[in-house]
């Protein structure tokens, strides 16, 4: 391997895209709860702790899934040699403390948050992942959790509360439906995930249930008073992506939790459109 390749190893263990997204949700939460003017140093203090809890997060998941990845995702750094499974562990490690170093500069709530969280990114594949339903919970918590921290990190944490609710069901679907894309080979590593728990076909159902529940509590922050009515505008686009793609997932799985995502990206945006619209009263 050259120095090159295990570069970009390393940084595709991260998963750059879903390092900006959730880096980007917190900065959403705290640009709800209205501190991104006042205190912009915990602001990026957090923004930049997500970013490396997230891709440390990855890592130590490639790391602990280096065995079924070579069924499941054969292209990934470790299994087609890019990174050693050391080398993994060790960059794992250096961007936990690097997000740890970030995180204790912030009010206390927000360092709660972020210990609970390392917590439970440690603990994720080797405790969670294999039992039915609950490693999904949790992923479902820790990207919900990234609204409650950055709101946590400048002070107000009410607002941002029902995003994280609504950021969490809408990733219990996803993960639900990535579970039945990977069931082959969680099926041969032994793990019980809610698909080989329950049949493929059920788990879609309550994955799909669940998205409806959230889409139909969407407008729930605009009825509080949280968001201007533009986020209804922006919302009501995202959520028929999102209940289309769970619709498409029956069909193709792969297909469905990739357009999921698409229409979570367009939620999110909404989030920020709906609390700017507040601040400007001409962007409706
Ligand atoms: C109904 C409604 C309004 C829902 C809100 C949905 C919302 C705003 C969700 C936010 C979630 C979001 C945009 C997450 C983006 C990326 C992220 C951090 C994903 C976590 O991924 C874990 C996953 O297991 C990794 O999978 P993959 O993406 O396939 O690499
Ligand atoms: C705010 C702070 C301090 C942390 C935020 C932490 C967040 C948002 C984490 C997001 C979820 C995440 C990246 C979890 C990491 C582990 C994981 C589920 C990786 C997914 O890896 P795959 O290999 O695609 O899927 P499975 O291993 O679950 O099959
Ligand atoms: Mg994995």
């Amino acid at each position: 391997m050259t120095v090159g390749e295990t570069g970009r190893g390393l940084l595709e263990l991260t998963r750059p895209v879903n390092v900006i997204a959730a880096s980007a949700l917190t900065f959403i939460g705290a640009f709800v709860a209205g501190g991104v003017a006042e205190e912009p140093l915990a602001v990026a203090a957090a923004v930049a702790a997500t970013g490396l809890a997230v891709g440390a997060g990855n890592a130590i998941n490639d790391y602990f899934d280096r065995e079924i990845d070579r069924i499941n995702q054969p292209g990934r750094a470790i299994p087609r040699g890019a990174v050693s499974p050391r080398g993994a562990l060790a960059f794992s490690g250096l961007l936990f403390a690097g997000a740890v170093a970030l995180a204790v500069t912030l009010p206390a709530t927000a360092i709660a948050i972020a210990g609970v969280n390392l917590l439970a990114l440690v603990a994720y594949t080797e405790f969670f992942k294999g039992l039915p339903g609950l490693g999904n919970a949790l992923v479902a918590y820790l990207v919900g959790s990234t609204f409650l921290f950055g709101a946590a990190a400048v002070g107000e944490i009410a607002p941002a509360v029902v995003l994280f609710v609504l950021a969490a069901i809408a990733t219990l679907t996803r993960e639900i439906i990535k579970d039945v894309e990977d069931i082959e080979g969680d099926r041969e590593e032994g793990l019980n995930t809610l698909p080989i728990a329950i049949g493929e076909r059920k788990a879609l159902v309550v994955a799909a249930v669940l998205l409806v529940v959230a889409v139909v509590a969407s407008p729930i922050p605009f009825l509080r008073g949280y968001f201007g009515v533009a986020y209804l505008l922006v919302v009501a686009p995202a959520d028929a992506v999102m209940l289309l793609a769970a619709y498409e997932s029956f069909a193709n799985p792969t297909t469905g939790q990739s357009r999921l995502k698409y229409g979570m990206f367009l939620a999110a945006l909404a989030f920020i459109v709906g609390r700017a619209a507040l601040e400007v009263p001409l962007l409706v």
